[in-house]
């Protein structure tokens, strides 16, 4: 059974009411492919804003979310509260909140498992720094990484993987195909060992860093390649392209 190709933008800390009505425009007038799964991550305080103005074929993403339905947590938001104004996705673990803000591998375990159960989707980031990868740690690091979340949840069907290795975030220098649809398949390989031959063939798994409209279509040629997880050139219009990049 096939894996559709999912492509997230993931538009950070970036955007204003105008631009975001820019970039809504954008989405609608497309032509996405329907081949394609689409998901924008939007900053907290526009996701209603989003979700009520994009057509429910494109999904919604928060960017992070609390590990508990609700309390005394000032500043945090649940998923229940993000299921609540209809919006289905969160991405959890990304590189920033792991090195900016302190997240551990624990904590975004505890963050997936938590989402899951109150009924988010979870597009679940981890990637190696340069110092990881020039000392031979990809795997290790990315293994110990998907570990933690495997040591919290049973079941995966929700679960999209995003690749992204942190010296390819934002700094214009992509994986290769090649360096990519390796970890790709070491990671799905995992899956096959760790977890079931089931979830192994089924997860996808994004590769997101300085991912553009000229350097998707190789990427995505790759057989263990499942979609993006696209930062700056989100905000663009040539993510039309990069949604469209495995026609
Ligand atoms: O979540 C997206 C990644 O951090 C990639 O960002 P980028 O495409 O700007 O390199």
């Amino acid at each position: 059974m096939g894996r559709k190709f999912v492509v997230g933008g993931n538009w950070k800390m970036n955007g204003d009411k105008k631009q975001i009505s820019e970039i809504i425009n954008t989405l609608k007038t497309g032509p996405l492919s329907p081949n394609t799964e689409v998901i924008v991550g939007v900053p907290a305080i526009y996701l209603e804003h989003v979700r009520t103005n994009l057509p429910q074929s494109i999904e919604v993403a928060a960017q992070n979310c609390y590990k508990v339905p609700k309390g005394a947590f000032t500043g945090e938001i649940s998923p229940a509260m993000i299921k609540d104004i209809g919006v289905n996705w969160v991405i959890l673990g990304h590189s920033e909140r792991r090195q900016i803000f302190g997240e551990t591998d624990e904590l975004i375990a505890e963050k997936v498992a938590h989402a899951l159960e109150a009924g988010l989707k979870v597009i679940a980031c981890i990637g190696e720094t340069l110092e990881e990868r020039e000392g031979g740690k990809t795997e290790e690091v990315v293994f110990r990484q998907t570990k933690a979340i495997a040591g919290k949840i049973k079941d995966w069907s929700n679960v999209v993987i995003a690749y992204e290795p942190v010296w390819a975030i934002g700094t214009g220098k992509t994986a290769t195909p090649q360096q990519a649809q390796e970890v790709h398949k070491a990671l799905r390989q995992w899956f096959c060992t760790h977890v079931n031959a089931d979830v192994g063939n089924s997860i996808r798994i994004q590769y997101g860093g300085s991912v553009t409209g000229a350097n998707c279509k190789e990427l995505a040629a790759q057989p263990d390649i499942d979609g993006f997880l696209v930062g700056g050139a989100s905000l663009k219009p040539e993510f039309v392209n990069i949604v469209n990049a495995k026609q």
